[in-house]
């Protein structure tokens, strides 16, 4: 039996992340706004470009406070974000979504979703999307690793280093796999499932320019940030 021990690096390391993605949450909550009203196709599409507008500045943030990446080649550093901003925000979309909360509200949330003007051939693969991450019934240390490792990537499209993200991405991915065996000691293949639902974000991503512009509703408009993250306009 293999005796996993994190070090006091890795201790460190993990703390610097949990405590960077606990500090840069969504401003308010978007459940509860969902919640509270149901909002027309239109006030959905705007909801989401404000929701996805603050969340591009929050990854900004915790992207920021991930050691090392500040001293990353800086045209690396844009294409970075670039590259995993919308990975970013479907991830955070469905750990919002893994919430437990008062009997029956996970499923009124998923109904305003399913009728929030995402056009009906897209709903299906998101929604498996969320629910296989729910089944993963992740820890908040896996979620704000995922999340570091997520941007970390080193394929992103137009960075030049790949080396120096690799370097970065490491020492994440090795503190991620120890808390996977410590946090679910049953489920040996638990680590490799987590890493499975990155290639699952991936497919989900592809589609999502034209989750945007069939939206159920004409003139879509998006904030300057948007269009410069998202390819769209
Ligand atoms: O606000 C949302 N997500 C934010 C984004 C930033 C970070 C926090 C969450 C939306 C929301 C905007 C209003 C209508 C209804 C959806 N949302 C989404 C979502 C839906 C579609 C899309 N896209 C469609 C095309 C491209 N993307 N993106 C996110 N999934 C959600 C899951 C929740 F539990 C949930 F509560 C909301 C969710």
């Amino acid at each position: 039996k293999e005796k996993v021990e994190i070090t006091k690096e890795q201790k460190a390391l993990t703390k610097v992340i949990v405590e960077a993605y606990n500090r840069h949450q969504i401003p308010q909550d978007v459940a509860k706004k969902l919640l509270q009203d149901q909002y027309s196709v239109e006030e959905n599409f705007l909801l989401l470009t404000e929701m996805a507008t603050s969340q591009v500045q929050v990854i900004v943030e915790f992207t920021k406070s991930i050691p090392g990446f500040l001293s990353l080649d800086h045209e690396d550093q844009i294409a970075l974000l670039k590259g995993s901003a919308v990975e970013a925000m479907f991830l955070r979309s469905a750990q919002v979504f893994s919430k437990k909360m008062p009997n029956g509200h996970n499923g009124i949330l998923e109904e305003r979703i399913r009728k929030s003007g995402i056009s009906e051939e897209f709903i299906t693969p998101m929604f498996n999307f969320y629910k296989s991450i729910i089944g993963l019934h992740m820890s908040l240390e896996e979620q704000a690793l995922l999340t570091a490792i997520t941007i970390l990537t080193p394929d992103r499209p137009y960075v030049k280093d790949h080396q120096a993200v690799e370097k970065l991405q490491e020492p994440m991915l090795d503190v991620l796999r120890k808390v996977c065996v410590l946090q679910h000691p049953q489920e040996p293949q638990y680590f490799a499932r987590l890493l499975g639902r990155l290639t699952e974000l991936r497919t989900l991503t592809h589609y999502h320019a034209e989750m945007l512009t069939s939206w159920r509703m004409n003139d879509h408009k998006f904030t300057p940030l948007l269009c410069e993250i998202w390819d769209v306009q």
